[in-house]
């Protein structure tokens, strides 16, 4: 046999890191692409690949004028959301994957995808993709290295993470890296003509959490290609914090200032589509309080030597949802996109080349709709898919913290739960201690949204807004929170972790009308969270926790109908006796493993409710 030809661009690595010299070859070889290329994150390849892009018919410049350096995509309609059913997790041993996730032994997964990517890249460009998650001034930077045929992802992983020279420089020739594999399984063959969103039918998102690999095959779409985010900070980074006493969550960081000047930081789980981004960027609608963003969807939570649990956000860019994002409901992702650089998927086009959404003022007279074609306000359909996404570089956010390229992190006062309930669960309330918060956290129960191919509106529990990211046993990850609420040296000592709070901004009255305002005046309820941690604010005791009296909250200068906000904050003794068997039916999934912990918080529930 003879060797086969040289793939130019392969050997051109500006690297001499062995580990990754070797598998990019491994990879070339099996996948066979036209070309290498070795991305270096700088102006000049987002322009040359934006270019690209555009000549492809992938993108759309957008007018210079309203959204500089900006484009629009539309993605195939069948590649708009994550592939939970798609989503696999190849533990060796498949209790190890547990109740709530795919498994397939990883021999298997990898011969079956072996054979999707051998020439999967044909007639493509296969581009390296150098990334750290977290900040590269960290003690061990967490690097990762894509390897991708989609120019789209290149542009995106650009955004949404610290990539280019600067990391393969940082990572030397030993570093450590997550090896992660994409292609859109779309080849080209000699003489066909390529469509604008090349995509596969075929879907893994696969991930060995043993070897700290990914490998992701089929879709371009953001959650399912951009491996830097949900593969590897949730799901390998979860196997990671299992192993090395930490946590990789689904949550949003924020800074508060009170009136006072005293600063707190809040970390928020809500399930996707559940309102990460519009809390982080929060504009308080109480005077003299301040919110300033440190993350909108993902936190790493480590213990720093002073005993407390520190977040940092692994990512650069924002990935949010475009559809009711407005002036008047996030402000501050408004202004940040209003800065260009950024990419828009799956969004309406207006005649004046800008971007619009469902929840954007007025809708204009005419647009080209999300699926390219002709859109008038009568035309009974939606614009924009309702996950349509911005991707946009973090910096350029009005309210960022200072804080926020600390590789320290910054210490975490409180942890906010939340789902999307249109009953039951009330507003806010507290936690007893970390244990019960951690049975909050593990029974949460949120309406499906649009983040994820499949039914709409329909509730499941949806641990810690971690139910398609836990990379592995979801009982062994109740049994790891509870663990970390023993504290940094293990002693039980629960005193420097920060206060769980549960919430809930999504319950509506008996008209289906949302019963709180929400957005901006969520503030309130930050207010009343850092109250408690002081001491200073009134709750009663219920069933189910701490929950403001309706003078606790303060309401000064919102319209809101006593009935309404009675109705926000109850707790209804019958509504919670309905929700203790889809509870015990939840738990029972994992079996012997779940901790007990966890039942005999169950038990102390069912005891206050039937006291
Ligand atoms: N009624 C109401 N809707 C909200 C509130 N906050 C956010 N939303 C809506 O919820 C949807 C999703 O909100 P996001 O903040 O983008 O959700 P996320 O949790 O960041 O989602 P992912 O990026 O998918 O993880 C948007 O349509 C928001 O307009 C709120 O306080 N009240
Ligand atoms: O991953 C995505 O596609 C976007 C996201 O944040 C989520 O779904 O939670
Ligand atoms: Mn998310």
């Amino acid at each position: 046999m003879s060797a086969s030809p040289a793939i130019p661009g392969l050997d051109e690595a500006p690297t001499q890191h062995p580990k990754l010299r070797e598998w990019v070859k491994q990879v070339a070889a099996l996948t066979t692409p036209d070309t290498v290329v070795w991305c270096d994150g700088s102006d000049a390849e987002w322009q040359r690949l934006t270019d690209e892009l555009v000549a492809a018919g992938t993108l759309v410049r957008l007018n210079e004028d309203r959204k500089p350096n900006s484009f629009w995509a539309r993605t195939d309609p069948s590649d708009v959301a994550r592939v939970e059913e798609r989503t696999f997790i190849c533990s060796v041993d498949e209790a190890d994957a547990g109740p709530t996730n795919n498994w397939m032994a990883p021999d298997e997964m990898k011969a079956t995808m072996t054979e999707l990517y051998r020439g999967c890249m044909r007639g493509r460009t296969m581009y390296v993709i150098p990334f750290c998650m977290g900040p590269l001034t960290a003690e061990s930077p967490m690097f990762g290295v894509e390897l991708t045929d989609s120019p789209y992802v290149v542009t995106s992983m650009r955004i949404m993470a610290r990539m280019g020279s600067g990391v393969l420089d940082a990572m030397g020739t030993e570093a450590d890296f997550v090896p992660a594999l994409h292609s859109i399984g779309a080849p080209l063959e000699p003489g066909q003509t390529d469509v604008p969103w090349p995509c596969s039918q075929t879907k893994y998102i696969s991930h060995f959490p043993e070897t700290r690999e990914i490998w992701s095959y089929g879709s371009g779409y953001g959650g399912n290609s951009l491996l830097g985010k949900k593969c590897y900070s949730l799901r390998i980074g979860s196997v990671m914090g299992r192993d090395e006493g930490w946590l990789a969550e689904h949550m949003l960081i924020l800074r508060l200032t009170s009136p006072q000047g005293k600063v707190y930081h809040v970390t928020g789980a809500f399930p996707s589509a559940c309102g990460k981004t519009n809390l982080a960027m929060l504009e308080p609608t109480i005077p003299g309080w301040k919110v300033e963003t440190l993350g909108d969807d993902i936190a790493w939570m480590r213990f720093g030597e002073d005993g407390r649990l520190y977040a940092v956000n692994p990512e650069y860019g924002l990935f949010g949802v475009a559809p009711g994002t407005d002036y008047t409901t996030n402000p501050n992702a408004m202004r940040t996109i209003a800065k260009g650089n950024s990419l828009f998927t799956n969004v309406a086009l207006t005649d004046d080349g800008d971007i619009w959404w469902e929840g954007m003022g007025e809708a204009p007279s005419h647009l080209t709709d999300w699926k390219g074609r002709d859109w008038t306000p009568d035309s009974g359909e939606l614009s924009s898919h309702p996950n349509s996404r911005f991707c946009t570089p973090i910096k350029q956010c009005p309210i960022l913290a200072d804080s926020y390229d600390d590789p320290r992190g910054v210490p975490i006062d409180a942890i906010l739960f939340g789902g999307r309930r249109a009953s039951t669960i009330p507003l806010v309330s507290q936690s007893r201690d970390w244990a019960h918060g951690v049975f909050q956290g593990a029974t949460l129960s949120s309406e499906t949204t649009a983040a994820a191919v499949g039914q709409v509106g329909v509730v499941r529990r949806d641990p810690m807004a971690m139910l398609p990211f836990i990379g592995y046993n979801g009982a062994d990850y109740f049994a790891h929170w509870i663990a970390m609420g023993k504290g940094a040296d293990g002693s039980g000592d629960d005193s420097k972790l920060p206060k769980i709070f549960y919430v809930n901004w999504f319950r509506r009255g008996e008209d289906k009308r949302f019963l709180w305002p929400g957005f901006g005046e969520n503030s309130r309820v930050l207010k009343w969270v850092v109250e408690r941690l002081e001491g200073s604010a009134e709750a009663v005791e219920t069933p189910v926790g701490f929950v403001p009296t309706p003078e606790a909250l303060d309401t000064e200068g919102l319209d809101l109908d006593a009935d309404d906000l009675a109705a926000a904050l109850r707790v209804d003794p019958e509504e919670w006796r309905a929700e203790l068997p889809l509870i015990t039916e939840w738990f029972e999934k994992f079996g012997d493993k779940l901790p007990g912990v966890l039942w005999a918080e169950l038990d102390a529930l069912k005891a206050r409710l039937n006291g």
